[in-house]
């Protein structure tokens, strides 16, 4: 018997998904108890570490969410935005901490996710990563020191396989960049510029969205005036750094009041 909290990885098949069970086999504080994949995927019914080509995990593969999260005490979830509101749901009954990755939600997924958190600790952040979190505290900190004859950029660059633009990132940034200036970010949003767009509105906050090969995750947000540029970057080159955030946000979820918290609370950043 074990006393290190459970954990549930669901999309186990994915790209995070694997990344999360190998780095769940590194860790002395969390263990893997359940393995969730879509019904109809090829993996349900098989052991885990088999599937993933190696040697057996003793976990076997499931398709029945309620049944997982009743002997767990955490959810680690990088799907899709109707699988991650139905996780949100039955996670809050089990009691387990929640934590989302999922990028792509629309306002009606969010709306149930905040609903979800009245019961349970819910964790939710586009990007899991220390450096990219840093990176919207410092983003708020220069916009709010410029004004709006300063242009605010965000271009984002992802691999080919990724469905949701702009990315969680990019919105996250772009959040920060409308608080330090003041705005609400659904008003000064402009994406995806095609044919004749006419010059640009002054305070806007623009995003582009670049997809190719495999590129695990880039972000830069461009400040550009007369004469001068500033330009902050990130740069991602291995999904371990999310999956390390993800097991950081389960491990600080443990027994913390039911709510909806993000990564700069688990990592102290918040003010
Ligand atoms: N927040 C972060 O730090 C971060 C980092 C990387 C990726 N992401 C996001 O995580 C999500 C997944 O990314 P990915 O690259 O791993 O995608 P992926 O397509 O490789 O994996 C998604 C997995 O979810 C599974 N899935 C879908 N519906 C399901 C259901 N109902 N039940 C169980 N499993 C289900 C799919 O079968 C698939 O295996 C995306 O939204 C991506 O943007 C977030
Ligand atoms: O690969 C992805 O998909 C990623 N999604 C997140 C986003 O949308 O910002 C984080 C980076 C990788």
């Amino acid at each position: 018997m074990t006393d290190q909290p459970g954990v549930v990885v669901t999309g186990v098949s994915g790209r995070m998904g694997q990344m999360l069970v190998r780095e769940l086999g590194r860790s002395d504080r969390l263990r893997l108890s359940g393995a969730l994949e879509r019904p109809g995927h090829a993996w349900v019914g098989r052991d885990l570490g088999e599937a993933m080509g190696g040697a057996p995990l003793g976990v076997t593969v499931s398709d029945d969410p309620l049944d997982t999260f009743a002997r767990a005490q955490a959810v680690l979830d990088f799907t899709a935005p109707e699988a991650t509101v139905e996780f949100a749901d039955l996670a809050a009954q089990a009691r387990c901490v929640h934590v989302i990755g999922t990028t792509g939600l629309q306002p009606a997924h969010l709306d149930r996710i905040r609903a979800a958190a009245h019961h349970a600790v819910i964790v939710r952040a586009g990007n899991m990563s220390l450096g990219v979190n840093l990176l919207t505290r410092i983003t708020r900190q220069v916009a709010a020191a410029l004004d709006a004859d300063w242009d605010i950029e965000i271009v984002e660059m992802h691999h080919n396989r990724k469905v949701d633009a702009p990315s969680g990132t990019a919105l996250m940034l772009g959040e920060a960049a409308a608080a330090g200036r003041g705005v609400d970010l659904a008003d000064a949003s402009d994406r995806g510029r095609d044919g004749l767009t006419g010059a640009r509105r002054r305070g806007d906050i623009g995003f582009a969205a670049l997809r190719g090969g495999d590129v695990v995750g880039e972000h830069e947000v461009i400040f550009a005036t007369e004469g001068e540029r500033i330009v902050l970057k990130h740069i991602a080159s291995d999904r371990a750094l999310f999956a390390r955030g993800a097991l950081r946000a389960a491990l600080w979820g443990q027994d913390r009041a039911p709510g909806e918290y993000d990564m700069l609370d688990v990592l102290g950043l918040n003010d």
